[in-house]
């Protein structure tokens, strides 16, 4: 790669610089590093195996956190090489559960970096919205991000998982999740931008902490924060037209907010109301095609009623609708809310939360049920979904109740609060008390369990919305839909559920295995495309010519075909997906052209 003008020199070698063991000898003699590095010369490979094992020799996990993120600041393809490899473990340290600890202790865990040689992302505090053009401006003009961003991971810290509260300290999700992009869905790490509103917090443990790195106020009424987020907002999608904005854990009133004001304006979803709807929604697709009663039979019991839980429940009416023909009325009628108060009902005395209105029971007369236990028992449903944040809500007695009261149909049993402290039952304690016939998923990932009985594995499912946020964030910036639309966050929902290979589907699983969560993710994305396509919202044209080449056989109508048509799609899909790679090989490419190393 040549700079204009003719000097040669580029970024891509400093990470060879970087790795230095890999660095080969004539290399080291031309950058005048003789006896400075030791004599081993190592492939991609084996600094790979150095980097695993110092990772897996940390004792707690926060400590392997601290690992992964340094060893990001060192290398990023050799960082995004190991969470390849070793997706399985290593997702579990740089997302949730791990994250949330990482959260819980930013403020004590916030590197020295030099935030011009390692951008971390942007902390906008209310005062910084004043001169928000100086600071992105501050942003372009740092070293590290010599392009511009094409996604940006935007939370206030107000709702981080099941947590709280956290403030600045909730950066640290952003920045997983981006992660997650780069590694499940190949988007380039340098055009990714997490972004923190610091715009203060309500947790008083933090104001008082002398170690605590955010605005150290209450948060802002209703007028001053939609007014100071929009102004960032704006500036963003001003600054950055065709970026992508992700919308993450917000407190439960301004995510739907939020989403209401921008999601026809711009390019951006709400991962927990969309994301999350979208994962559980093709988990449950799976789940019903097992459970032994249809779809329409169905009596869902949702215990938490935040962004969450209704985000889920109206992806679930919409597929009733639209999938099953159920009308509207009759599809809402199938779900019951349990929130902090109880059932919730339009005649239980309080004011309901605008988002709740929707799924308040007007068909319970004078029955009231203030615990889940009555709920249950009220209800008699055939799915239990917990997006609550209450650590065991699903005891062991409603477990076996949810057992009783289905002897002949499967109960699905989905404990999806964040991170394992908030689950609302584990993998083991279902199985166990429903006879090994639960169709579970859950938030975070539980161990597999062994049917004691016949020494059978069986593998729990993880429905987290880290199954589909990366698609739906690779498929619009690949094709720059004008606006995310239900029907396309629906298309990756069918498509995922149409992911299952023949055997996870014949072990009883509901998603795909997590090892193959990057091909999958490519499959989703290809889905998103040729849905924006078909809704002729994407503004990337080239598009049209090739989801329209692989339509020639009529036209499509489901999962399967979805997959059947987007062939040509996802080829240009993976084709364009963003990969680690042996900077060593790039350095003796780039190298090799260079008149002056000493410009290194
Ligand atoms: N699995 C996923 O992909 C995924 C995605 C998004 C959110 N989540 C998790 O879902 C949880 C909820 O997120 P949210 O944004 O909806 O949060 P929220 O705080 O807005 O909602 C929590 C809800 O639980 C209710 N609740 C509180 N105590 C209760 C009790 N004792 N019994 C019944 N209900 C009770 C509250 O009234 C509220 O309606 C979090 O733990 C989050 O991590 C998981
Ligand atoms: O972050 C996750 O693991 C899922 C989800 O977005 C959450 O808020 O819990
Ligand atoms: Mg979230």
């Amino acid at each position: 790669m040549m700079e204009a003008g003719g000097s040669r020199r580029n970024s891509i070698e400093l990470v060879g610089v970087k790795t230095g063991t890999a660095m080969p000898a004539e290399m080291r003699e031309a950058l005048h590093l003789r006896g400075l590095v030791p004599a081993g010369i190592e492939d991609f490979g084996k600094q790979e195996m150095r980097a695993f094992k110092q990772l897996m020799s940390k004792t707690s996990n926060l400590e392997k956190y601290e690992f992964m993120a340094t060893l990001r600041c060192m290398s990023v393809n050799l960082f995004f090489r190991l969470v390849l490899n070793h997706f399985k473990e290593v997702a579990p340290i740089i997302y949730t559960p791990t994250v949330g600890e990482a959260c819980l202790n930013y403020s004590y865990i916030y590197p020295f970096i030099h935030p011009s040689k390692t951008s971390v992302g942007l902390f906008i505090t209310l005062r910084d919205t004043e001169c928000i053009d100086t600071v992105i401006e501050n942003y372009r003009n740092t070293m590290a991000q010599q392009i511009d961003p094409e996604i940006a991971v935007i939370t206030d810290g107000s709702r981080i998982l099941g947590l709280g509260d956290l403030g600045v300290n909730g950066m640290g999700i952003p920045v997983g999740k981006l992660q997650l992009y780069v590694a499940i869905a190949g988007l380039n790490p340098a055009r990714c931008l997490p972004i923190v509103l610091d715009f203060g917090t309500n947790t008083q443990k933090y104001l008082d902490d002398p170690l605590y790195l955010g605005t150290r106020e209450r948060r802002p009424d209703d007028e001053t924060f939609y007014a100071a987020a929009g102004t960032v907002l704006g500036a963003l999608f001003r600054e950055f037209p065709g970026m992508l904005v992700q919308f993450e854990d917000f407190s439960t009133d301004h995510a739907f907010g939020l989403l209401d004001r921008w999601r026809n304006k711009a390019m951006c979803f709400n991962d927990d109301i969309q994301g999350t709807g979208c994962v559980i929604l093709g988990g449950f697709i799976s789940a019903v095609e097992q459970a032994g009663i249809p779809a329409r039979d169905q009596r869902i019991l949702f215990v938490g009623a935040g962004s969450a839980g209704v985000g889920v429940a109206k992806q679930l009416v919409d597929y009733l609708v639209i999938e099953h023909g159920i009308p509207e009325d009759e599809a809402r009628a199938m779900f019951w809310f349990v929130d902090s108060r109880g059932m919730i009902t339009a005649n239980r005395g309080d004011r309901l939360a605008e988002h709740k209105v929707y799924f308040a029971r007007h068909d319970n007369g004078d029955t009231q049920c203030a615990t889940l236990e009555d709920t249950v028992e009220y209800v008699r449903p055939t799915a239990l979904i917990g997006m609550s944040t209450i650590y065991k809500a699903f005891s062991e007695p409603i477990l076996a109740r949810m057992d009783e009261m289905n002897p002949t149909a499967r109960p699905i049993i989905f404990p999806l609060s964040n991170p394992e402290t908030k689950a609302e039952c584990t993998f083991e304690e279902a199985m166990r008390c429903t006879g090994n016939r639960v169709l579970f998923a859950s938030g975070t990932a539980f161990p597999d369990y062994t049917v004691p009985e016949t020494g059978e594995v069986k593998v729990p499912g993880q429905g987290n919305n880290m199954y589909v946020f990366p698609a739906i964030g690779l498929g619009s910036v690949l094709c720059k839909p004008e606006r995310i639309t239900d029907t396309m966050v629906f298309a990756v929902a069918k498509a995922l559920a149409g992911s299952l290979s023949e055997q996870e589907r014949a072990r009883g699983e509901l998603y795909p295995r997590i090892e193959r969560i990057r091909e999958v993710s490519a499959g989703l994305a290809a889905a998103f495309i040729t849905q924006a396509v078909r809704e002729g919202l994407a503004k990337e044209t080239h598009w049209i010519e090739i989801v329209e080449s692989g339509m020639s056989g009529g036209e499509p109508d489901g999962a399967a075909s979805i997959g059947k048509y987007a062939r040509r799609v996802l080829g240009e899909v993976k084709r364009l997906m963003w990969a680690p790679t042996a900077s060593v090989e790039q350095y003796i490419v780039e190298a090799a052209a260079t008149e002056n190393p000493d410009d290194i």
